[in-house]
């Protein structure tokens, strides 16, 4: 049995036109199922539902063979259990800093909050800077606003949720695409299925959006 897990929305989304075309096609619709194990067309592959940011321990711990995950999230978890070989080109974003418009620059320690504690740390270290890091769990644009912090740092897209709340995008700190990520024993006792998994796959990713 090989074993994907995946997060419901937008990487979800556009994760299944790509396992499609290695003829894998999940038999009930996982945005409607309550499901969380998705059988598919594939009688030895399934689905696990999993939030976005349990995608990398599924697979750390071979609960999972391998999923699919957002840079931003896998640049949080850190360690050094995962492969990860392909680069989905999917849910693209950038992870930023961003703060109210036109505030000045805080001096001393600034107040950071962020859902990214552990990127929000070694960015700020790696410059130097001291900082007080606020763990947030969403609705993070809220914060400078009402004075919790002086900045954020979370994904940026179009950035239409930063204008609506007066704020504006800094610095960048990574681009951000969704990254297939394989188990480190599955790789090995299952070398040749993932290595033939991977392939299809990047020839998939590759003629949806060139290189
Ligand atoms: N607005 C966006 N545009 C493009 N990609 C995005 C955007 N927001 C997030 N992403 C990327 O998509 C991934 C999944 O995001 P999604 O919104 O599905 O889950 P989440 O909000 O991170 O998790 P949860 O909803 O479980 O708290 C993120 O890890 C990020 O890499
Ligand atoms: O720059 P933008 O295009 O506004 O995207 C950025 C927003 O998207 C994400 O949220 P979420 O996934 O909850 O929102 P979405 O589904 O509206 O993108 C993220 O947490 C930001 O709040």
């Amino acid at each position: 049995m090989l074993t994907i897990a995946l997060s419901k929305g937008r990487i979800l989304d556009d994760t299944l036109p790509l396992l499609a075309e290695a003829g894998i096609v999940p038999t009930e619709n996982p945005d409607k199922s309550r499901k969380l194990i998705i059988p598919t067309t594939q009688e030895d592959v399934r689905l696990l539902i999993v939030r976005a940011t349990d995608v990398p321990t599924y697979v750390e711990h071979g609960a999972a063979d391998l999923g699919v995950a957002g840079k931003d999230v896998l640049l949080e978890y850190g360690g050094q259990g995962l492969y990860e070989p392909l680069d989905l080109r999917i849910a693209n974003c950038k992870l930023m800093t961003a703060g109210r418009v036109g505030a000045p620059e805080p001096r001393g320690r600034l107040r950071v909050a962020t859902k990214f504690v552990n990127v929000a740390k070694r960015y700020y270290a790696e410059q130097g800077r001291q900082v007080d890091v606020i763990k947030l769990y969403g609705s993070m644009e809220l914060a400078p606003l009402v004075g919790l912090a002086d900045k954020i740092i979370d994904v940026v897209d179009t950035g239409n949720t930063l204008r609506a709340n007066g704020l504006e995008p800094q610095e960048l700190i990574a681009p951000i695409s969704s990254r297939l990520i394989v188990n480190k024993a599955s790789m090995k006792m299952q070398h040749a299925r993932i290595q033939a998994l991977i392939d299809t796959l990047r020839q998939a990713v590759e003629s949806r959006h060139p290189s």
